[in-house]
């Protein structure tokens, strides 16, 4: 079992096909921008902030490969590039956030006269290798803010009971997490007594992704089916909520995996405390309210198949 979701060492990125996961831990070459988007847009990656890390590292093995008399022709490449990248999924911002800067940063590199080309390629490729420590470095500040929050709302000693949507853990990042790295740092605390989390249909992030962190790390927990959190929320004492979310706008609205917002609806009606777990890099201040975000359609067989085994009746639309 393996929960290093993107593997990279000095322009070769290799990155774990989520989709084979629980059965296969297989890794895949990354050679460049277009197998970048193609494992993005098939969710063998996936989760917001390695969606963008993903992306960039495979800018950045491509660049990496070639060399550039000109400044302005490798300006040009990597804001193609880039923008390409933006196409692979619509909803998570994170490699649009990570797009505008590196465009910004490379910009900066060409204006400035007295570097060369070849430093420019360097220093853009460094900026991009940096991202991969800065995301693990915020999770964790993420998962120990998240979990102070927590135990705020609970008696000194009490250890909580957690419930969690989809996947936010190490598969969902560079490492640790978000919403999963609060579950981690509560329990690193002593302080969890369970995680519940749901399968999270039609993907199946939890049953698939999140099991599969849970208990590697050998954290207590229960997969639940989506049908029950209201029945747990009533019936199981739950503590909190926490979520993860692939692009806060500037009001606080949250676009996250489908299933969230009945989630919180409940959680409301129940008053129990919810919690979106998210990095700078997934808040959009370029849109106003949640009614701006593109939410994501899928192929419908990714819901009347699993394994490419038909489970649902062939209806009409769907
Ligand atoms: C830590 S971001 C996780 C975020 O990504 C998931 O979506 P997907 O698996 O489709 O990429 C889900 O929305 C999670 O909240």
């Amino acid at each position: 079992m393996t929960l290093q979701a993107i593997k990279y060492e000095n322009g070769t990125l290799e990155v774990l096909d989520q989709l084979l996961l629980p059965k296969e831990s297989k890794y895949i070459p990354i050679l460049g921008v277009e197998d970048g988007w193609k494992v993005i847009n098939k969710m063998q990656v996936r989760g917001a902030p390695a969606i963008a890390i993903v992306g960039c590292l495979s800018l950045a093995v491509e660049i990496s490969k070639e060399e550039f008399e000109k400044k302005k022709a490798l300006r040009r490449e990597v804001e193609g590039k880039l923008n390409y990248l933006i196409s692979a999924r619509p909803t998570a911002v994170n490699m649009k956030q990570a797009a505008d800067h590196l465009i910004s940063y490379i910009n900066s590199l060409d204006n400035d006269e007295s570097v060369s080309a070849q430093e420019m390629q360097a220093r853009f490729v460094a900026a991009i290798e940096a991202m991969l420590e800065k995301d693990i470095s915020d999770n964790r500040s993420i998962g120990e803010f998240g979990a102070k929050a927590v135990l705020n709302n609970v008696t000194d000693g009490e250890q909580v009971r957690i419930l969690t949507h989809c996947n936010t853990g190490s598969l969902a990042t560079a490492y640790f997490g978000t919403a999963l790295g609060v579950v981690r740092c509560l329990h690193s605390a002593s302080r969890l007594e369970n995680c519940y989390f749901t399968e999270t249909r039609p993907y199946n992030q939890g049953a698939r992704l999140t099991a599969y962190e849970l208990v590697h790390d050998k954290i207590p927990s229960t997969l639940v089916c989506d049908s029950t959190v209201a029945y747990l929320m009533k019936t199981a004492q739950i503590n909190a909520v926490v979520v993860g979310a692939d692009r806060v706008a500037a009001n606080g609205d949250t676009a996250n995996k489908i299933g969230t917002y009945q989630i919180a609806v409940v959680a409301r009606h129940h008053e129990v405390p919810f919690y979106v777990a998210a990095p700078l890099t997934s808040i959009d201040f370029n849109v106003n309210t949640g009614d701006n975000i593109v939410i994501e359609e899928r192929p419908q067989v990714e819901m009347t198949h699993i394994n490419n085994i038909r489970i649902a009746s062939p209806v009409g639309k769907l």
